[in-house]
């Protein structure tokens, strides 16, 4: 559905390149949910933009159902990404003056359309949220913050909702209230993509990569880490019996693949 396929992205800054991603292929299914994992400066809120249609690569290309998006105009982009994408922010990004049910609307402010008070309402209640409509930002919590910023995130009836750090700044029992909304969101079939630090995330997910120096590996950081001291790293695409066994140390009831139930 969202593709990236030897993405490449290289910065200038003074006299300088850095080359922040070294042809990354990725794809992200209908109603997956995926975390991306990697150390800071590793290239993580770059592949985010990108696939956010917020930037374009130097090289390679970014498709949308099959339709390569990296020769679009800046309206065209910006038209396929209010149509595909909804963004989800460690900070919420709430407008403080505006209740919630408002603040779920404003994606489609532009739009004046009547049925979205309607929608906001019904996407807060989806959340959890029925009782909170008319509350503004200050009289939430984190997690409920968070969770206003996810049904914002829908108001599109997005295919995919790209998250940066979506738990950073919630405590550990919240952000897996917020984390079982992404798997509510993923059982409607909309993907989620979230770039995290937190290894909670990945009891959740279908799938972990880990970014390492702008190189893109499946598995969760703390996996790709271990293989990396050891030596036993696979470069991507060289896809190995020892990558597949990404699911070795998972906890009961997930979603990665139903292959090594017996392992410890
Ligand atoms: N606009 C830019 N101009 C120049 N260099 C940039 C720019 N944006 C990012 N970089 C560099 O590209 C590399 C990857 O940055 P990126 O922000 O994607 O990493 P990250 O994995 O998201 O890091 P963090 O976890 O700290 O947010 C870093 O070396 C960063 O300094």
């Amino acid at each position: 559905m969202l593709e990236a396929d030897g993405v490449v992205k290289r910065y200038q800054t003074g006299g300088e390149t850095l080359t922040a991603l070294k042809g990354i292929d990725l794809a992200i299914e209908p109603g997956e949910f995926l975390s991306v994992m990697g150390p800071s400066g590793s290239g993580k809120s770059t592949l985010l933009n990108l696939l956010g249609l917020l930037d374009t690569p130097t090289e390679g290309v970014v498709t949308l159902d099959g339709t390569d998006v990296t020769t679009f105009s800046d309206r065209e982009r910006t038209d396929a990404r209010k149509r595909t994408i909804g963004f989800v922010f460690q900070n919420f990004y709430l407008i403080s003056t505006l209740t919630a049910v408002e603040n779920v609307e404003v994606p489609r402010l532009l739009d004046r359309d009547p049925e979205t008070r309607a929608r906001a309402r019904d996407l807060l209640q989806r959340v959890g949220l029925g009782d909170r409509l008319d509350h503004r930002p200050d009289q939430l919590s984190g997690g409920q913050k968070q969770r206003v910023a996810i049904a914002r995130a829908l108001v599109n009836e997005p295919r995919v909702v790209l998250a940066d750090e979506p738990t950073g700044n919630l405590d550990r029992a919240t952000g897996r209230t917020v984390l079982e909304q992404f798997r509510e969101v993923c059982g409607e079939g909309v993907a989620v993509v979230a770039v995290t630090h937190d290894n909670v995330v990945t009891e959740y997910t279908d799938r972990d990569v880990t970014l390492v120096d702008g190189e893109l590996f499946e598995g969760p950081f703390r996996e790709v880490d271990r293989k990396m001291r050891e030596g036993t790293l696979e470069r991507p695409g060289g896809a190995s019996p020892a990558a597949e066994s990404a699911s070795a140390d998972l906890g009961p009831g997930q979603r990665k693949g139903d292959t090594d139930g017996s392992d410890p």
